[in-house]
């Protein structure tokens, strides 16, 4: 009994030192992608990123995105949003361009024209499910996917594709960052069967693989990322405390990330692909975030908190 005790503690501690090197190792990866700060460049170069979502009820989601696009080093952070939200998220901030489209009949019309000046669009945070907007955003992906601008798919967005998943069906830059019950929806639309809870990383893999390639990353108590070849595990150290946001923190900064990655290209990503790195990278800060906030403000915690420590977060995990 104690002989297998020590023999389970020995094994547990080399997995954990194998993950801690695997994690470190791709953490290198997310490095190489950052562009470096110059004084040559003009505004917009380091990214002008789309959130589309906002709705009546929910206008924290979309800020909270668009505002970590920026916090991370995007230059321009726009939200298409309905038109009731477009003011209260103004009022939020002064730094995001609001643009209160997305009700508007010509809603499709309204965000293609300044597709051609966006690197990257995050569909979904705080969009809700009024079919109106959802047939709205599903024109939008169309005419994403065909200038093939890179898109991360969140929240409701996830509603969408769960109804339609042919609408992101081998779309090689399309990212999904399900939680836990938008996984469950998902594999259930595209399996029709129930996850199998004990194999998570079988389940990311699987569904990567199904909607031929598309990156995944289901979130949870650790983070699984697969692009349907490579599956990677994010652990990196967070907190207890779960507040509303979070989600869309990460969703935000992977927009810019997955901008970075595809400029960069997989010669600087060792081979594993740059949508992949660049999630891990969102995953691994949103994280940090979650845990320097947790060490100020403890239960307390809010999303907030989180925005507040991107900044240092940041330096210390890819600028050491
Ligand atoms: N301040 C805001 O405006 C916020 C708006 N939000 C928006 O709210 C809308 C709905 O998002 P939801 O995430 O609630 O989506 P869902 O309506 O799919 O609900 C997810 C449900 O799953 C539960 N859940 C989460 N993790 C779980 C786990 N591990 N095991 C069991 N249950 C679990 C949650 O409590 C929640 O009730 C989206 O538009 C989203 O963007 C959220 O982003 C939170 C913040
Ligand atoms: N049990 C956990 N332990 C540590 N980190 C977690 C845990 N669950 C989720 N996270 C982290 O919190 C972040 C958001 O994940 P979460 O599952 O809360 O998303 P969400 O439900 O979409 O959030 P939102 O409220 O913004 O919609 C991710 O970076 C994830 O790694
Ligand atoms: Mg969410």
């Amino acid at each position: 009994m104690g002989n297998n005790d020590t023999f389970l503690e020995r094994a547990f501690s080399l997995y954990k030192a194998h993950s801690i090197k695997d994690m470190e190792n791709t953490l290198q990866l997310v490095r190489n992608i950052i562009p470096p700060l110059s004084s040559t460049k003009h505004k917009g170069q380091d990214g002008r990123i789309g959130v589309v979502g906002g709705c009546q009820e929910y206008t924290g989601a979309p800020y909270f995105a668009a505002i970590s696009a920026l916090k991370v080093g995007a230059d321009l952070s726009h939200v298409f949003c309905a038109s009731a939200a477009a003011p209260v998220i103004k009022a939020y901030s002064p730094e995001l361009i609001v643009h209160p489209v997305l009700d508007s009949p010509g809603a499709v019309h309204e965000v293609e024209k300044w597709l051609p000046r966006l690197h990257a669009l995050v569909v979904g945070p705080g969009l809700g499910r009024d079919d109106a907007l959802l047939d709205s955003v599903k024109g939008i992906l169309e005419a994403s996917k065909a200038r093939d601008i890179p898109v991360v798919i969140d929240a409701d967005g996830l509603w969408l594709v769960a109804q339609q998943p042919a609408l992101i069906q081998g779309y090689r830059k399309a990212v999904l960052t399900p939680n836990h019950m938008e996984f469950s929806r998902l594999y259930d639309a595209v399996f029709r069967g129930p996850v199998d809870s004990d194999d998570r990383h079988g389940s990311v893999l699987r569904l990567s693989q199904a909607l031929g390639n598309v990156t995944v990353v289901q979130k949870g108590e650790h983070d699984i990322l697969s692009d349907g070849q490579q599956v990677l595990v994010c652990s990196q150290e967070g907190s207890s405390r779960r507040c509303g946001g979070q989600g869309d923190l990460l969703s935000g900064s992977l927009g810019v990330l997955v901008h970075w990655a595809l400029l960069t290209g997989p010669e600087k990503t060792n081979g594993s692909s740059p949508l992949l790195v660049a999630a891990f990278g969102a995953c691994s800060l949103t994280r940090q975030c979650n845990h320097q906030a947790f060490q100020k403000h403890g239960r307390s915690t809010t999303t907030s908190d989180m925005i507040a420590e991107v900044g240092t977060a940041f330096s210390k995990l890819f600028e050491t």
